[in-house]
């Protein structure tokens, strides 16, 4: 049902195939299923739609549900362009799923890390063009799929009394951003507005986030999967090679860097995160995170 609601004509799987598109799961998803992809038979765009309740926070399945979405898109040839998107009303992607990191088995960490890691390949170096339909808060890894994006497009903040918020808030929750999240961040904002951003963990409401670059477009919360979609068409028109090539010249260090250093990164994040004060950190912010709700 949920997926009806996402484009006005949906394929499922044998009309996908009549079209040449193979995909396996959309239209006749569960709602159990931790993202949802579909794809406009009308204009050949797909979409992904995290769905995993309250708020598409990033655990290891949730990870890995993601990079397999990516997959299964990419290997459509005739798809060109992809719509990141969240079914939840309010929350884009609340960043990596805390509970991942507190007491965690080492066996397990190391997965989900790469995991995270695996999106950011998949997702920062995808050959589709991929358009953000931000319609809701994303901080931290949230706002890291957001920057994986070619484009970025917000829920506007104006006449709401809790606008949603999009930044790399780790320094005010006492952890760190990778560093290849960080140069994400400096890459798309700058090194000012990335360094006054990372230090202070600032999270930034749609207005400011338009004004720094953070975001492309701010549009209203139901505009906001239409207009990406569209932009999606627009993006998926440009001649694909030269596309990517282009998207290459600014991201294949990056990617490149953190393929070579893939290892380490995790290695530094185990012992970080498995660090007694780090778990100090994450216990308060689990407990300050369940506090609030009561
Ligand atoms: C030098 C170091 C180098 C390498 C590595 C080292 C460090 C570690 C990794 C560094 C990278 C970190 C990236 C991250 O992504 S950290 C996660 C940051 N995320 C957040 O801070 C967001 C927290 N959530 C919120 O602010 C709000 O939930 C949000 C605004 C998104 C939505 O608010 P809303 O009012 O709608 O919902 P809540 O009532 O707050 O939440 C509902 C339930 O969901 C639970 N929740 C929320 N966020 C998370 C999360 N990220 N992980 C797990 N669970 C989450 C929340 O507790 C509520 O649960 P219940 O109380 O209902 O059980």
């Amino acid at each position: 049902m949920l997926v009806a609601t996402l484009s006005k004509r949906l394929l499922r799987v044998g009309q996908a195939k009549r079209c040449g598109l193979s995909l396996r799961s959309f239209s006749d998803a569960k709602d159990k299923d931790l993202v949802l992809t579909s794809i406009d038979g009308d204009t050949g765009v797909a979409t992904i739609t995290m769905n995993q309740a309250p708020v598409n926070s990033l655990s290891l399945e949730m990870c890995q549900a993601i990079t397999t979405a990516i997959k299964e898109v990419e290997s459509q040839p005739e798809i060109q362009s992809l719509v990141l998107a969240s079914s939840l009303p309010g929350v884009f992607c609340a960043g990596l799923d805390i509970t991942e990191l507190h007491k965690p088995d080492e066996k397990r960490l190391t997965d989900f890390w790469h995991s995270f890691q695996q999106i950011y390949f998949d997702l920062y170096g995808s050959r589709l063009a991929t358009i953000a339909a931000i319609a809701g808060h994303a901080p931290a890894a949230g706002c890291m799929l957001a920057l994986s994006c070619d484009y970025r497009i917000m829920v506007s903040g104006a006449g709401s009394k809790k606008p949603s918020t999009i930044g790399l808030n780790e320094t005010k929750l006492g952890i760190v951003a990778p560093s290849w999240l960080g140069y994400q961040y400096i890459d798309t904002i700058g090194q000012r507005q990335a360094e006054l951003g990372l230090s202070l963990g600032l999270l930034h409401q749609p207005e400011q986030a338009l004004a720094i670059g953070l975001v492309d477009e701010l549009v209203p919360r139901e505009e906001v999967l239409s207009r990406a979609q569209a932009e999606a068409v627009k993006w998926g028109k440009i001649p694909a090679k030269a596309r990517l090539a282009s998207k290459m010249l600014a991201r294949k260090a990056r990617l490149d860097h953190l393929a070579a250093t893939r290892k380490e990164d995790n290695d530094f994040f185990r012992s970080f995160v498995t660090n007694e004060t780090a778990q100090k950190i994450i216990d308060g912010y689990l407990q300050s995170l369940s506090k609030k709700k009561s």
